[in-house]
């Protein structure tokens, strides 16, 4: 369908910042130069959209008799995410986000980990939403599933040629919608740069996580690490034949020629694989007994999320992510229970000046005014600049930072009103000239969970 359409090239009409300046003839400094690439924007809301798909839940959501899948759900406004959401056991990802933000999904993006069913959509086009992105793997109501017997989880997979009746009427019934609506529906699916998929594993390897939870296990290859996250096969339509009747059924049959599909199914794959390699290396954290904040597991979700915000990073040289969510006082409507997204970001120079030729060196090079550090809007700053709600001092609010914060930062987020901040000893307690880590130590009255041990400090 002319709606859908497969990106062949990572950020296609996007600028690439980060690359072009690594390019920029002022670069002298070798480490800047080696530095690996970084996520697209689309790749990292993919991500994010599966990964959110994961949230962990009290109990499990899914109802084999009603063949309806869990689903993650981005939304995003200018460019920046303003909802993270997943299914629940009473709302789907997509009604959730209606309740949450009404009218004002107006002129937003939305990115789906399964194409949406038709009771969501109807209300998302409704609001306004301009586009609709959305996995194209087995969909909301899923095709994978048999209809009348019990079969388990584990044998989704294993039924060719058994699409149910409902999931057909699903799927004519998104499809009129997609063709009579204005909002633009469609696959948007871009490889990794090159390199991407690499990077993400080394450094998933030396990251602090890793190095503590495996030091036996450094040598482990990409498909070891997606092997230890059977979760994320759910992403991943089995057989290739199975794939193409369930995009075929979805009135996507034009993805099914070759070599669009074998793209297709390889990019997908790829970034499955990015996912496990970045969850793999993020084991639960030892939370203490007293602890009051998340439960281990969602702490550990968001860590994630916020490693995964920091391929996204514009430093050549460190990406830091941060993820700020907050515990309300009624169960939320969605599988998010209690908890709702107060914002997200990366380190990066300031917005909308991607075609900026900022310096970019650290503090290895001499001549100062080179030096990054005073053009670099930090992770946390993002984060709390761009939030989409007001932190209420009532509600625990809390801070995942892939780097502890800074001396620059740390003023912020107490001014802020956060209440819980979970992140690395990563510099911890150095002064490192143009940028030190001295205040967080002594930083009073809010919790601290230190990633690498995962205890509170
Ligand atoms: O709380 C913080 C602290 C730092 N940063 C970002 C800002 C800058 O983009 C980068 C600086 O990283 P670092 O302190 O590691 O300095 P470096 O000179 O780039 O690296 P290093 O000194 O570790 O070699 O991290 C944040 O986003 N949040």
């Amino acid at each position: 369908m002319e709606e859908s359409e497969i990106r062949d090239r990572a950020d296609q009409g996007q600028s690439s910042p980060g690359r072009d300046k690594r390019d920029s003839s002022t670069q002298t400094d070798s480490r800047v130069q080696g530095h690996g690439p970084r996520l697209s924007k689309v790749n990292l809301f993919t991500l994010l959209s599966l990964w959110m798909e994961l949230f962990p839940q009290e109990q499990p959501e899914e109802d084999d008799l009603s063949q309806t899948r869990g689903m993650g759900l981005v939304v995003v406004h200018d460019s920046k995410v303003v909802g993270l959401h997943c299914s629940g056991p009473e709302l789907h990802a997509g009604q959730a986000a209606v309740i949450q933000h009404g009218a004002r999904l107006a002129n937003c993006q939305l990115y789906f980990s399964r194409r949406p069913c038709a009771t969501c959509l109807k209300m998302i086009i409704n609001a306004g939403v301009s586009q609709i992105s959305f996995w194209p793997g087995d969909p909301e109501v899923s095709m994978l599933r048999p209809t009348s017997t019990n079969q388990s989880h584990s044998h989704l997979h294993s039924v060719p040629g058994c699409i149910s009746e409902k999931a057909t009427l699903d799927a004519m019934a998104t499809e009129k919608l997609k063709s009579n609506s204005r909002p633009h529906i469609c696959v948007l699916l871009q490889p990794l740069p090159s390199g991407l998929s690499q990077f993400v594993n080394e450094t998933s390897r030396e990251c602090d996580f890793m190095e503590r939870a495996t030091d036996d296990e450094s040598g482990l290859s990409t498909g070891e690490l997606f092997s230890r996250c059977p979760s994320l096969h759910t992403f991943l339509v089995p057989t290739s034949q199975q794939h193409q009747e369930i995009l075929t059924q979805m009135h996507l049959e034009n993805f099914c020629v070759e070599p669009y599909f074998s793209n297709l199914r390889n990019n997908m794959r790829e970034l499955v694989e990015v996912l496990a390699a970045v969850a793999s290396s993020t084991p639960e954290p030892l939370l203490p007994p007293h602890h009051e904040g998340l439960s281990q597991d969602i702490a550990r979700h968001c860590i994630i999320q916020a490693r995964l915000l920091a391929y996204r990073t514009d430093d050549p040289k460190v990406g830091v992510g941060a993820v700020i969510w907050a515990k309300g006082q009624s169960a939320g409507c969605d599988g998010t229970r209690c908890l709702y997204l107060v914002g997200c970001g990366y380190n990066a120079y300031p917005a909308g000046s991607q075609y900026a030729e900022y310096p970019q060196m650290d503090n290895k090079q001499e001549d100062r005014q080179r030096r990054k550090y005073r053009y670099i809007i930090h992770a946390e700053q993002n984060a709390l600049t761009f939030r989409t709600r007001d932190i209420k001092p009532g509600d625990p609010t809390m801070l995942f930072v892939t780097k502890c914060p800074c001396d620059e930062c740390v003023p912020l987020i107490r001014g802020a009103g956060i209440s819980h901040i979970y992140t690395t000893d990563q510099d911890r307690d150095k002064d490192k000239g143009e940028i030190s880590y001295l205040k967080f130590s002594s930083l009073k009255n809010i919790s601290k969970f230190i990633v690498s041990t995962w205890t509170d400090r």
